[in-house]
């Protein structure tokens, strides 16, 4: 039988399958299937999901496992913040270790295990990093400029700033008015910088951000690849970091910053190291499902999710009730 959770970060689902159990381990092909088809939102498992965590075994050193993130449409993410914690949280509870790294696409990241924030809510802080403004890193093109920092761009809304930041997947990030927040603006940019435009070759995650007060935002995030999620690990991670830099009088460096989000909340804190940014990304952790398949499902080219055990575990309503309770 083969072990796979169902779990989420604010509310960011995933399902999260560990490759080191399996007897044959699954291609990069079978990968990207398996995930367009678990996540698909009307024939996946459990109403879909935003996208597959795949964790496989690491040869570097201190470093207790890989992970891979594979967005709902089968495109590959470099990071994924919520989706890290999960990871992080998994690999505490299989190796009975409480600080580690973590190999990821470009860097192996930093987890460590908090102090759950409730009774069955997990909480796990992760780093976020590395961090970039440059053109190629993200990348875009046609802008005129080699980063774009707070700068107006017409073409993506008038009168608004923007600024780009790889951290290391592609994010763009405005801080608006609550009217923008609540208008189409986001869905409609979000759109159009994801399907072929001559901007972001790529795609990017399009976060729009709101100011409450010096220490707490609320960030919206249009995820490449997927579309509205209820939150974005690296969007408000890489929103934290626009508002330290853009508000220099609140003080945003190295001070815990509260991020709501439609999914619930997390924490951040923005480091300055010499000439190199990173974030940490605090929040929960939850596994709503444990399931349960014989590994001969994972292998077929369209798997009857049917024949999948699925046991809901009691997180979740923990998470919700946390949640509702501090508002
Ligand atoms: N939800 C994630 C980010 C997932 C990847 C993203 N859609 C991309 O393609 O870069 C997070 O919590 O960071």
């Amino acid at each position: 039988m083969v072990y796979m959770q169902k779990v989420h970060g604010s509310q960011n689902t995933f399902f999260l399958l560990d490759q080191t159990q399996l007897k044959q381990t699954l291609s990069q092909a079978e990968l990207v299937r398996l995930a367009k088809q678990l996540t698909n939102a009307k024939t996946g498992l459990l109403g879909g999901a935003d996208g597959l965590l795949v964790v496989s075994s690491s040869s570097h050193q201190n470093v207790l496992g890989k992970m891979q993130v594979i967005n709902a449409d089968g495109s590959i993410a470099s990071m994924c913040g919520n989706g890290l914690r999960t990871v992080g949280r998994y690999l505490a509870e299989k190796y009975h270790q409480n600080s580690f790294k973590v190999e990821t696409q470009q860097a192996d990241l930093k987890v460590s295990v908090e102090p759950d924030w409730a009774e069955s809510v997990k909480a796990i802080s992760v780093e976020i990093s590395p961090v970039s403004f440059a053109k190629q890193d993200l990348p875009f093109a046609q802008l005129n400029c080699s980063k774009l920092i707070n700068q107006e761009v017409p073409a993506f809304a008038p009168g608004l700033k923007f600024t780009a930041v790889a951290v290391p997947n592609p994010h763009l990030i405005s801080i608006v008015s609550a009217e923008v927040l609540a208008s189409s603006l986001l869905e409609k940019l979000g759109t159009k910088l994801n399907q072929p435009n001559p901007y972001f070759p790529d795609g990017v995650n399009v976060s729009f951000a709101q100011v409450i007060d010096s220490r707490h935002l609320f960030v919206r995030t249009f995820e490449r690849g997927v579309g509205f999620t209820n939150a974005c690990g690296t969007g408000m991670s890489a929103a934290s970091l626009v508002f330290a830099l853009t508000h220099q009088q609140e003080k945003g460096f190295n001070h815990l910053l509260t991020v709501s989000n439609p999914g619930g909340f997390v924490q951040t804190r923005v480091h300055q190291q010499e000439n190199h940014y990173w974030i940490e990304l605090i929040g929960n952790a939850t596994v709503t499902h444990n399931i349960n398949a014989d590994e001969s499902l994972f292998h077929q080219d369209l798997p009857d999710f049917s024949l999948f055990q699925v046991e809901q575990t009691s997180e979740n309503a923990a998470y919700q009730a946390f949640i509702s309770n501090n508002k």
